[in-house]
């Protein structure tokens, strides 16, 4: 039986900011990072996991993900894959390490890294790609992978049986749908705010030729740049003549159209503001964006803020505008307030916010339960790599339905990792298949060489003067 031996911890950060890329009205310079570890073994079993920031304080998440390993060496790895659920309780509660969180901020995040870590090297020791091992799991092996505490006012370990049950028969034909036509995706990378109006249209441009129809923008610094962007964005996804040869328009009233504000075309746009705005200040400000009719809007204020978002929910709904948020929750007791208090119409987790696979599982089962679908977060350094497991788990084995979902593209970074997820030509994410990619999170040590902080050969370059 294989132990945990040792872990060894990079700090990756590549030089997005030189570009704009990741930029929002609230992050306006973002260098996607990656603290990222690997598990290591007595065998050569391994395990890799990061979790996302943009920058400076990466080395804190660091530090923070080196406390949260070392209480998993001596390890059985066995014992620990035998019930996820126990393991995660197990690396929540280190008598001290709880109180410089319990279960928010850096500590959870790094929690984050090394639980998906875990779950990276279980999924290879079962030679499986993770979205793999979970769905294969029984109804009674999936709860036994979730993060329950604090949560049975929402959903009891009873219920999620009982509705995983419900879709065990049908699993394998999902499976295979997914398999054959990939899972939807929307692109965020055309409209990052740092972009001139001329890149913006430009990307807009070949994203609608490379089959994507669900599309991000981010607004929140300026009104009327906003509304400027945005009908350059409808202009081109509206109009037929930009759908690649061989695409017809999508009919807006189709069922997986229906209520998100379809253009003609059947295209969808939605809007993220990152949290700037106070909650009467969002209601106004998004009100003034309805010509170019969002789907929702993402973020419009204090993450923690739940009855903000329900007060928000509530404005925008005469006039047709959604809300969503997740990125910044920080854990599924947020979540679950979010859902009680019918404050979103889009769940938006977070692979490695939340603390790693366990914890997501949870508010998988909550966002099934309350009706609400989940459009993970991936706008970062490996996000896009890892969610397509967990938006497969949720299609397959949770929600039992794609037909609502987008999953978030970025498309930077990916030829960073050992295994990159891809989209196939009608701009819908391909399904990892190789048996040994685990959570799809490694990385090419070249390029953890070339851009590790300060000492990669990126950054030392960078500094004299020659990057
Ligand atoms: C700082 C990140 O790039 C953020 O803007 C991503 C985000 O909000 C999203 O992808 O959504
Ligand atoms: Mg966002």
């Amino acid at each position: 039986m294989p132990k945990i031996t040792d872990f060894e911890i990079h700090d990756v950060r590549f030089p997005t900011s030189l570009s704009g890329d990741g930029t929002d009205a609230m992050n306006t310079e973002c260098d996607y990072s990656s603290a990222y570890v690997t598990l290591k073994t007595d065998t050569d079993l391994v395990g890799h996991g990061m979790t996302f920031t943009i920058g400076r304080g990466n080395d804190i998440v660091c530090t923070a993900v080196r406390e949260v390993a070392n209480r998993l060496v001596g390890k059985d790895t066995e014992e620990l894959f035998s019930n996820m659920g126990k393991t995660w309780d197990y690396m929540m509660s280190d008598p001290q390490l709880r109180w410089i969180g319990p279960e928010k901020g850096v500590i959870h995040i790094a929690s984050g890294a090394v639980n998906n870590a875990l779950w990276d090297m279980y999924a290879r020791a079962r030679q499986k790609p993770l979205w793999k091992l979970i769905v294969d799991f029984t109804p009674e092996e999936f709860v036994n992978s979730v993060a329950f505490r604090y949560i049975s006012d929402a959903i009891t370990k009873e219920e999620a049986l009982e509705m995983l049950k419900q879709k065990e028969a049908t699993k394998k034909e999902r499976e295979e749908l997914v398999r054959e036509i990939g899972y939807p995706a929307y692109v965020t990378s055309a409209g990052w705010l740092g972009y001139s109006d001329e890149k913006v249209a430009r990307l807009t441009k070949e994203a609608v030729a490379a089959g994507f129809n669900h599309f991000k923008m981010k607004v929140g610094a300026n009104q009327a740049n906003d509304l400027r962007r945005g009908k350059i964005i409808r202009s081109i996804i509206d109009d037929p003549q930009h759908l690649p040869p061989g695409l017809k328009p999508r009919d807006p009233n189709g069922p997986d159209l229906k209520g998100k504000n379809a253009g003609p075309t059947g295209a969808v746009l939605m809007i993220d503001a990152n949290q700037v705005w106070d909650v009467p200040q969002a209601i106004e400000y998004v009100k003034g964006l309805e010509e170019i009719k969002p789907w929702f809007i993402e973020e419009p204020t204090a993450p923690d803020d739940i009855l903000g978002h329900a007060s928000i929910r509530k404005a925008l709904k005469p006039h047709g505008i959604g809300v969503a948020t997740g990125e910044h929750a920080h854990n599924r007791m947020v979540f679950k307030q979010l859902l009680q208090a019918e404050a979103i119409d889009v769940c938006q987790i977070d692979s490695c916010r939340l603390a790693g696979v366990s914890e997501v599982l949870s508010v998988l089962l909550m966002a099934a339960k309350f009706g609400v679908p989940v459009c993970p977060h991936a706008g970062g350094v490996g996000l896009c790599e890892y969610v397509i497991h967990l938006s497969l788990i949720d299609y397959i084995a949770v929600s039992g339905t794609m037909e609502r979902n987008v999953l978030e593209f970025v498309d930077h970074l990916h030829e960073h990792f050992v295994t990159p997820c891809s989209i196939n030509s009608k701009g819908r994410y391909n399904v990892p298949t190789n048996a040994n990619e685990g959570y799809s999170i490694e990385m090419h040590k070249s390029s953890i060489a070339e851009y590790e902080w300060p000492s990669g050969s990126y950054w030392v370059s960078a500094k004299a003067g020659k990057p």
